[in-house]
């Protein structure tokens, strides 16, 4: 596998081609083409099982104990966010964002990546102190403050209400159009993919079956009737019966 963190050989940020990757003989990626463009929002979407998290892991370099080949290009300046925000439980907020960041002036951004996701003023307080959300805000301060070309966020927002899952999507949009990441969001919700995304695609049998352009306006809205068009047709792509009397799949 070649992987060159340098030189990118076109004008795209990301650039994989036919990665394969499997678990104990089992293919799970199966010849995965995938360019993204500096600062382009993909979400990633497929049935449970279908490998997204494999796909995610593997642009983050953190697969080096799985099989696989292919070739991929990634900027070395990437962060993740996972759904559990993985906070160091003995650093108080502020040091669980900075920490290992270097430059006399790390605490001063770091305050500044608090205060931009809502959180000026909780810096002295431990991660346990938090709300599930809060915490994911630290998560997500810990990933910008590093200004990262590439975020890649595996359901960061799969544990958390409905309503506080609401507010982190209206942060992220802000955040993005304000720091403009590419960024790989691997979900299973659909409209959460619909309504952040610049392009979704679903996985399905191990490669890209569909890679669909979202052509709405920002900020976006649910519920607008072309929202509700791409909703449709991905959930269709995802075989989820739609029919009344269909449980989904
Ligand atoms: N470390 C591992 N060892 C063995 N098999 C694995 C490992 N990691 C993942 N798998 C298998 O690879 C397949 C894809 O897993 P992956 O977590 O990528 O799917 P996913 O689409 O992210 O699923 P979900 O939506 O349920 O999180 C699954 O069948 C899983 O059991």
């Amino acid at each position: 596998m070649a992987t060159d963190v340098g030189g990118l050989k076109n004008s795209g940020l990301v650039h994989a081609r036919d990665l394969h990757r499997g678990f104990d003989g089992r293919a799970v990626l199966q010849g995965i083409d995938l360019d993204i463009a500096r600062g382009e929002f993909v979400a990633l979407l497929g049935r449970s099982g279908s490998g997204k998290s494999t796909l995610l892991r593997a642009l983050a370099e953190l697969d080096y104990d799985v099989p696989g080949s292919g070739e991929l290009e990634v900027p070395a300046n990437r962060a993740v966010v996972f759904q559990d925000s993985r906070l160091l439980p003995w650093a108080r907020v502020l040091d669980n964002v900075v920490l290992g960041l270097a430059g006399r002036d790390a605490k001063e951004r770091g305050r500044q990546a608090l205060a931009e996701v809502g959180l000026a003023g909780r810096e002295r307080a431990w991660p346990k102190e938090l709300s599930g959300g809060e915490q994911q805000r630290v998560a997500l301060a810990r990933s910008l403050v590093r200004e990262p070309d590439l975020l890649l966020a595996d359901e960061p927002f799969g544990a958390l209400d409905a309503l506080t899952r609401i507010k982190m999507h209206v942060l992220l949009q802000e955040l993005c159009a304000k720091h403009r990441p590419a960024v790989l969001l691997v979900t299973h919700d659909v409209d959460e993919a619909v309504l952040l995304a610049d392009r979704v695609l679903v996985l399905q049998e191990g490669r890209i079956a569909v890679d669909q352009r979202i052509d709405l306006a920002r900020p976006r809205r649910h519920r607008e009737p072309a929202f509700n068009e791409y909703r449709e047709l991905l959930l269709e792509s995802l075989g989820v019966d739609r029919e009344p009397t269909g449980v989904p799949a």
